[in-house]
């Protein structure tokens, strides 16, 4: 039996990660959930999967949880507690599936006690991926990747030789506006953009699709995961999300993993590796579909990606700056203080006044998503 805990349980990833234990319960004990701020559906979650430990967002919601929960559950709150779930239970494995920066000290510890991490949350990657993958290292960690685009080319990898390996391309929905000319993108509301045409996700990576700034943070994503330097890394619009990646070797063979758009499948995959288990997901009839499209991706018409790229390459603090200021960009047109196209306006702003670090320190990290914040709140 799998002990797993899962940070940011009341989510997207979260909830789907507890449908696959719910197909598979003699597979699963749940040791430990974290959630932010949905106290209903928080409430719900420890009532039936019953884990030693649970933490909820801040202190005042953690006294409206506690006597709605068993009394044996330790329930603790906040940055604090998000730790404990991840690095003081029994869990052999955490599931990562918070949003944001605000994950990196929970997966640090998780790797630090030694745990599976199957990771979710690509932010903590492009933060700090140097100091997650040298201390997963250092602790003989596996990282599995949940991404449906990593899991990917983590099964078309699986068993062959890295070198030879010419690269791997990770294919893009194009997401809510892909067929949108930039003009037309000038006054789309957030409920345009909060409409993903193939995947239900998060509110956040669903804008991130369509400002194609995911993508960028899966190619860094990618280049850590796998340790390939950018130049064996290519994007490729695929508005179907059925091909969910590829790897090309060097003898010309391109293994692709295809599927319906349904995250349970990585998920799965990644609590189950090596295995595989049957799976409730809907299957992929190539017949039904027909037909497949692949389209050169254009970094005039998502300048993101074509920053991700260069502040991958930069390394050091670039991508911590990309992915702050992208943070607070997003949060700001979710609250529609700021238009859609504003979100790459303050991406590049923030960069232009950033003179990256290289090899820096956590400390240095947290300095710069900090710096980040600030400068995208005020612009
Ligand atoms: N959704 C998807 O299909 C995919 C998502 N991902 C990645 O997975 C991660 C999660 O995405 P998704 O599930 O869509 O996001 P959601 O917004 O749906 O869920 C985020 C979860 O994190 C919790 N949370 C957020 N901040 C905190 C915090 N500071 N402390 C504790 N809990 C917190 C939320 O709690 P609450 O709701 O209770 O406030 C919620 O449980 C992201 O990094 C995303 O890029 C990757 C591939 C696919
Ligand atoms: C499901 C998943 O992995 C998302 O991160 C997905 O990648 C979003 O799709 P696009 O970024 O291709 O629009
Ligand atoms: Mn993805």
């Amino acid at each position: 039996m799998k002990k797993i805990a899962i940070i940011g349980s009341t989510g997207s990833i979260g909830t789907q990660t507890l449908d696959v234990v719910q197909q598979h319960p003699e597979q699963f004990s749940v040791e430990g959930l974290a959630a932010g701020s949905n106290v209903d559906l928080f409430v719900q979650q420890v009532n039936r999967f019953r884990p030693k430990r649970a933490s909820i967002g801040t202190k005042q919601l953690a006294e409206r949880v506690r006597p709605l929960i068993p009394a044996d559950v330790e329930l603790s709150y906040g940055d604090e507690g998000l730790i404990e779930v991840a690095a003081g239970t029994e869990a052999d494995t955490v599931i990562t599936a918070v949003v944001g920066s605000a994950g990196l000290p929970a997966t640090l510890a998780a790797i630090s006690e030694g745990k599976t991490v199957a990771l979710a949350n690509k932010e903590t990657l492009v933060t700090a991926g140097h100091l997650v993958m040298a201390l997963a290292k250092e602790k003989g960690v596996s990282i599995l990747p949940v991404d449906s685009e990593h899991s990917a080319i983590f099964q078309c990898l699986n068993g062959e030789n890295m070198g030879d390996v010419a690269g791997i391309t990770l294919t893009a929905s194009g997401g809510s506006f892909r067929d949108y000319t930039r003009d037309q993108l000038v006054d789309v509301t957030v409920e345009d953009a909060l409409k993903h045409p193939n995947w239900s996700m998060g509110a956040k990576v669903t804008i991130d699709s369509a400002t194609m700034v995911n993508k960028g943070l899966e190619v860094i994503e990618a280049h850590w995961l796998f340790g390939l330097e950018f130049e064996r890394i290519g994007v490729l619009l695929h508005p179907e999300s059925i091909v969910h990646s590829f790897v090309e070797y060097r003898d010309g063979s391109i293994i692709a993993q295809l599927g319906t758009p349904d995250m349970r499948v990585p998920i799965q995959y990644a609590l189950s590796y090596p295995q595989r288990w049957t799976s409730a997901s809907q299957r992929l009839s190539l017949a039904e579909v027909g037909k497949l499209h692949f389209r050169e991706m254009s970094f005039e018409r998502f300048p993101c990606l074509r920053l991700a790229f260069e502040c991958g390459k930069i390394g050091g603090t670039a991508p911590t700056v990309f992915n702050a200021a992208n943070e607070v960009a997003v949060a700001r047109f979710l609250n529609r203080d700021i238009s859609f196209l504003k979100i790459e306006y303050l991406i590049e702003t923030v960069l232009s006044r950033h003179v990256a670090l290289a090899d820096p320190s956590l400390e240095a990290i947290k300095d710069a998503d900090q710096w980040a914040r600030e400068v995208a709140e005020s612009l």
